[in-house]
């Protein structure tokens, strides 16, 4: 098809940073790419700083706000029922995410680039359409809908079955503020001071790290279940300096990657690296695609071992925007069977009087208290977290006090993003 003559007038370039930004987003809602990487890739590098910063900020916003935007895009269509084309869709969500939330981008350079984007990608006959709505939208700013008026924007911009189960379990008052926080930048250091000789890495991720480290005073073997991209195998590593640590992954492509990046640091260079499934029983030989020497790296039992297990990911929301686009309520009891079994042969490999540290980045109970209940009993016992954490090093006092309500009925740790300041992560700590 031909895209409809412009009408007279200056062409409208499109800036780099929306032309990267419609690119990614379309990669995002056609495929299982995460932001994160695509916003890390090459091209992206390749922008200069101004325009990286600004694809980052469309990419993010337009993610985090979706479910808003559409619900505000929806009624300024003629049909509002309508499918649209995906291009059209992205391009008014874009442009409505610049007019709503972007303070310094010129309405006029929101629309008109915006219409652009529609017409060069593949929905030209869409173009006038998203004038129109986008237009519209100066003129009459969307008021909220009435069977969503009690609640924030932030709220509506996650999935209702999410929001729900966070007001059962966590009240309203406390998903209120959970919502909020996923909206923006997470902060950068609001549990720990920053400290030189540990990787980059985020607060929440750093105190399950930390939790882990100390939750043993002097381990000879730690065991790393689920460990890359690895910021919490480093944390054990510079911890314990004279440990023998295993790290192992079920992606050959993440552990490269990890190992690529732990050969260079001095610290991490003697982590030995296991490719292998740690939801099959020890037992199974299948379950070490390295072969022997992978094996004898495994073999045998540990004095600590960080069971990091793969989750859904809903206390990092904020960093990780489009997992509420993804993720289905049904998703949960599937995450939670992988989690019970990825822990279940860990603890084979524990020693007695060993630690365990089971954590996710869930707030599910489903993927955290429900699967350590599976695996108590015999011998393995859950122990109250409050003595490890109150020693954390590095910890500020108003993140010691923070941290005292992050206790759960049962001893273990749990953040809830908004009532503690990083991302949400459980840990709990068991030992045999
Ligand atoms: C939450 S991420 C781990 C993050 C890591 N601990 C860190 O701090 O950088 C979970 C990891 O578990 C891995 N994984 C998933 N299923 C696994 C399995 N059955 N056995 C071992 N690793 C698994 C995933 O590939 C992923 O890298």
């Amino acid at each position: 098809m031909h895209a409809p003559a412009r009408p007279l007038g200056r062409p409208i370039t499109i800036a780099p940073a929306r032309e990267a930004a419609f690119t990614i987003l379309q990669r995002v809602m056609n495929s299982a790419a995460h932001s994160d990487d695509l916003l890390h890739a090459p091209a992206v590098d390749a922008l200069s700083a101004a325009d990286r910063n600004l694809t980052t900020a469309l990419v993010l916003g337009v993610l985090r706000w979706q479910i808003a935007l559409d619900a505000a895009i929806r009624p300024l269509l003629q049909r509002p029922e309508a499918d649209l084309h995906p291009a059209a869709l992205l391009a008014l969500r874009l442009g409505m995410f610049q007019l709503r939330h972007m303070d310094r981008i010129p309405a006029h350079a929101a629309i008109s680039e915006s219409v652009e984007l529609a017409r060069t990608h593949d929905a030209p006959h869409a173009a006038g359409m998203v004038n129109a709505v986008l237009r519209r939208m100066t003129r009459e700013p969307a008021a909220p809908r009435a069977t969503l008026a009690a609640e924030t924007p932030a709220e509506i911009a996650h999935p209702r079955w999410l929001l729900q189960r966070w007001r059962k379990h966590f009240g309203g008052k406390v998903a209120r503020a959970l919502a909020a926080y996923d909206q923006a930048e997470p902060p950068a250091h609001g549990l720990f001071a920053e400290d030189t000789a540990l990787p980059t890495i985020d607060d929440g991720s750093r105190l399950v790290a930390e939790l882990a480290a100390a939750a043993h005073p002097a381990p000879q073997r730690i065991l790393d279940a689920c460990a890359a991209p690895g910021g919490k195998t480093a944390v054990l590593a510079i911890r314990h300096p004279n440990a023998d640590i295993v790290a192992v992954d079920v992606s050959e492509k993440r552990l490269a990657r990890m190992r690529s990046r732990m050969d260079v640091e001095p610290s991490t260079a003697r982590v030995r690296t296991v490719l292998a499934d740690m939801s099959l029983h020890p037992n199974r030989t299948s379950d070490v695609v390295g072969g022997e020497a992978d094996r004898e790296a495994l073999a045998g039992s540990f004095d600590l071992i960080l069971c990091d297990a793969p989750c859904s990911g809903t206390g990092t929301l904020a960093r990780n925007p489009e997992i509420r686009h993804r993720l289905q309520e049904r998703d949960l009891s599937r995450q939670a069977e992988r989690q019970a079994a990825i822990l279940r042969n860990a603890l084979t490999r524990l020693a007695p009087g060993g630690r365990l540290v089971y954590s996710t980045c869930s707030l599910e109970p489903e993927e955290n208290e429900a699967v350590i209940q599976t695996a108590l009993g015999s011998g393995i016992r859950l122990l109250p977290a409050a003595d490890v954490l109150a020693n954390l090093p590095g910890l500020s006092d108003t993140a010691h006090a923070s941290l005292q309500d992050a206790l759960t009925a049962e001893g273990s740790v749990r953040t809830v993003p908004g009532q503690q300041p990083c991302d949400g992560f459980y840990a709990a700590i068991l030992e045999r």
